[in-house]
């Protein structure tokens, strides 16, 4: 080192030492002591309910706020609310309602449907979670899979309390005979013209019900239970599902009504506003849908949300889905002779939810 910067050097290291002497001084004064985070007892009704948990946490402390109340409700576990049908009654309609609430994560599918509990659960655990939209923890995650309400394990319902003891459970149900009808559409209908879907569905009909019905008559309970977990995935599954009284057996005697929300899917199809009330009361979160939200598409009959982001927009999902295919006012429908067989079948079934629901659950 030359002679000549050996001062200079001495002159930047004594500078840089005062400097740090002085910031350790000044941090120690009274002066620039930061007061403490204001401490809050997070009950905010922004909030769902399930997470309003008093954790008293800092307001600024978000990273521990929300990574507490999840560890105080379900673990950090997925998911908090699981539709479980009934399929075609307007499941994947609410799901993309819900998509535009804003406290809600869904799963990465364009169905939502994962399947955990029935085809996915050797995939673990961490499968199942790593599908949820990560982002917000507050948010409740919601998935919905349509074949839970009837699918095989009979172990479905205590499976998910497994997970998460704090589930909550959505059932739309809706008028089993359009159900079938719109059921068969969705999965036979792609190859035949609209105008034949009638036709096509009264041969279906013929062919499959006088197997289900023979089967029914006079089995115990647990034989027909048998066979509907051989054929709920086969091409009696549309007649199959809308047997809801025998199904929700199951579901009621592990969910109690704060923790299973049974809701009439044809009054959601006439008049949606009260019902998605009812629904975000019983989800605990803020009612971002209200009952102006919802104005009738007169075309189709079908209604359509003002989202809460952008209220001057409709948000409509005949076109979005490709739903509609059945219940629309100008889509053609099943003959009248087969409805009336479908609906004598159901009959016994439909009359026995009504015992198990009471009166509200009648479908006209
Ligand atoms: N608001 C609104 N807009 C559009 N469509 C509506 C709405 N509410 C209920 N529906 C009816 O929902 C039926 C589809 O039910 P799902 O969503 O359960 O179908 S799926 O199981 O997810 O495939 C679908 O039945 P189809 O008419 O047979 O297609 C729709 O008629």
């Amino acid at each position: 080192m030359r002679d000549n910067t050996r001062p200079v050097l001495y002159a930047i290291c004594s500078s840089l030492l005062l400097l740090v002497l002085c910031m350790h001084l000044l941090n120690n004064s009274q002066i620039f002591k930061m007061p403490p985070a204001k401490r809050i007892t997070v009950t905010q009704d922004y909030k769902p309910n399930r997470r309003i948990v008093s954790t008293n946490l800092p307001l600024d402390d978000k990273y521990n706020r929300t990574e507490e109340i999840s560890k105080a409700t379900n673990q950090g576990k997925v998911p908090d609310v699981i539709g479980i049908g009934v399929r075609k009654c307007g499941t994947g309609v609410y799901m993309k309602f819900l998509e535009k609430h804003g406290y809600f994560r869904f799963p990465s599918f364009y169905n939502y449907e994962t399947e955990y509990f029935t085809r996915n659960k050797h995939k673990g655990l961490s499968w199942y979670m790593s599908v949820f939209d990560p982002t917000p923890n507050e948010k409740l995650a919601i998935e919905k899979t349509p074949h839970y309400l009837y699918a095989k394990p009979s172990s479905i319902p205590d499976d998910i309390l497994q997970l998460n003891s704090n589930a909550k459970i959505i059932l739309l149900l809706c008028n089993p005979t359009p159900r079938a009808y719109s059921c068969f559409v969705h999965h036979y209908g792609k190859g035949i013209s609209s105008k034949d879907w009638p036709f096509a569905f009264e041969h279906y009909v013929r062919k499959n019900l006088p197997l289900v019905q023979q089967t029914l008559a006079n089995s115990p309970r647990q034989d027909i239970e048998k066979f509907i977990f051989a054929n709920w995935n086969s091409n009696l599954e549309c007649i199959i599902a809308g047997l809801y009284s025998f199904h929700i057996k199951r579901w009621q005697s592990r969910f109690n009504e704060s923790h299973m929300m049974i809701i009439n899917g044809e009054k959601v199809m006439q008049n949606p506003g009260p019902e998605y009330i009812k629904l975000q009361k019983f989800l605990g979160v803020p009612e971002m849908f209200q009952e102006k939200d919802w104005v009738k598409n007169n075309t189709t009959g079908h209604f359509c949300l003002r989202p809460p982001n952008n209220r001057s927009t409709l948000y409509c999902q005949d076109d979005q889905v490709k739903k509609g295919r059945t219940r629309s006012l100008i889509a053609a429908k099943p003959k009248r002779n087969i409805t009336m067989w479908l609906n004598n079948f159901y009959r016994p079934y439909n009359d026995e939810l009504v015992q198990l629901l009471g009166k509200k659950f009648l479908w006209n």
